[in-house]
């Protein structure tokens, strides 16, 4: 059995944490760094204490020296964090897993030019389920492309600094691509005061923010006398975490390109 040396960005995250238990009960992996950005209070810290099990694998900001021993680098943290940890990844040959969202349409260029050099999976969504509802979502707009209005409803925890989501904002990209609409053109990012009458081919997007919610979507399909309502809801950061490490090992025998979760679980027609 091949193993994986895995590194881990923003590793004292909510999202870090998670994918520090999750690489711990992996056979077939062994975390090689974890990081911290510089002044964070976890530096020099044990990175196993931060999941109640030490592992003598020091927190470091030092983003260079870690990498060398590391196969994959996943990324949770914050685009620009991404973006500083991809400029090192690329010239040492590092492979990335990104999960991180809030990206802007330059800075998703910048992710696109890096993965001629080097391979990385990027998705706003690690869950099987998720990217199982994506297909989902595909074969209903289709099927519904007349009188029926659209709406995504997404949830998260009170520290959830971009909305919409990640993942919202791809279920109108892949809404309006089966529509053949342009999502930039038909979106409709809340709405206050006096709106008018909805517009027909519009996709609205509705933020909730709160507790401890880990993440919750809903896409409503409104027509006449009936509605059609697809969720999914995340009860714990382990399916993001699980994801994340099929991804890392998707890649292993990948040596540049740009890949998604559709990539990774086989589900790109
Ligand atoms: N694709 C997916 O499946 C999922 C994606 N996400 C996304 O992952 C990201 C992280 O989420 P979450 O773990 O909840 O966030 P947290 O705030 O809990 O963790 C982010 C981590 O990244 C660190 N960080 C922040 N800015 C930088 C930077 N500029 N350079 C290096 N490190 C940095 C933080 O350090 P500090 O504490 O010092 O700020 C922290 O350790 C978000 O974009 C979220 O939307 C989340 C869940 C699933
Ligand atoms: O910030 C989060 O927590 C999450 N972010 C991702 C997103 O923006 O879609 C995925 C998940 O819903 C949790």
């Amino acid at each position: 059995m091949m193993t994986l040396n895995i590194a881990i960005a923003g590793s004292s995250g909510r999202m870090g944490r998670a994918l520090l238990e999750a690489v711990a009960r992996t056979p077939d992996m062994r975390l090689s760094a974890a990081l911290e950005r510089t002044g964070s209070p976890y530096l020099k810290k044990d990175a196993g204490e931060l999941i109640g099990s030490p592992c003598n694998i020091a927190i470091i900001d030092d983003i260079a020296a870690a990498l060398p021993g590391s196969d994959v680098l996943i990324d949770f943290t914050r685009p620009e964090g991404t973006l500083a940890h991809l400029a090192v990844c690329r010239p040492l040959g590092v492979k990335m897993v990104i999960g991180t969202t809030g990206f802007s349409a330059q800075q998703k260029e910048d992710l696109k030019a890096a993965s001629k050099d080097i391979a990385i999976v990027f998705a706003p969504n690690m869950s099987v389920g998720v990217n199982v509802t994506f297909k989902l979502l595909e074969v209903a707009a289709k099927a519904l492309n007349e009188g029926y209005d659209i709406e995504i409803i997404e949830a998260h925890h009170r520290h959830k600094i971009d909305a919409p989501s990640g993942t919202a904002l791809h279920m109108g990209e892949v809404i309006a691509k089966a529509l053949g609409r342009n999502l930039s053109e038909v979106a409709v990012y809340g709405r206050e005061g006096n709106t008018g009458e909805r517009a027909p081919a519009t996709i609205g997007f509705a933020t909730v923010r709160g507790g401890d919610i880990v993440g919750d979507h809903t896409v409503l399909f409104a027509g006449t006398g009936e509605r059609i309502e697809i969720s999914h809801k995340a009860g714990s950061r382990a399916t993001f975490a699980e994801g994340a490490l099929r991804a890392a090992r998707f890649l292993a025998d990948k040596q540049s390109g740009l890949f998604n979760m559709q990539d990774v679980l086989g589900l790109r027609e």
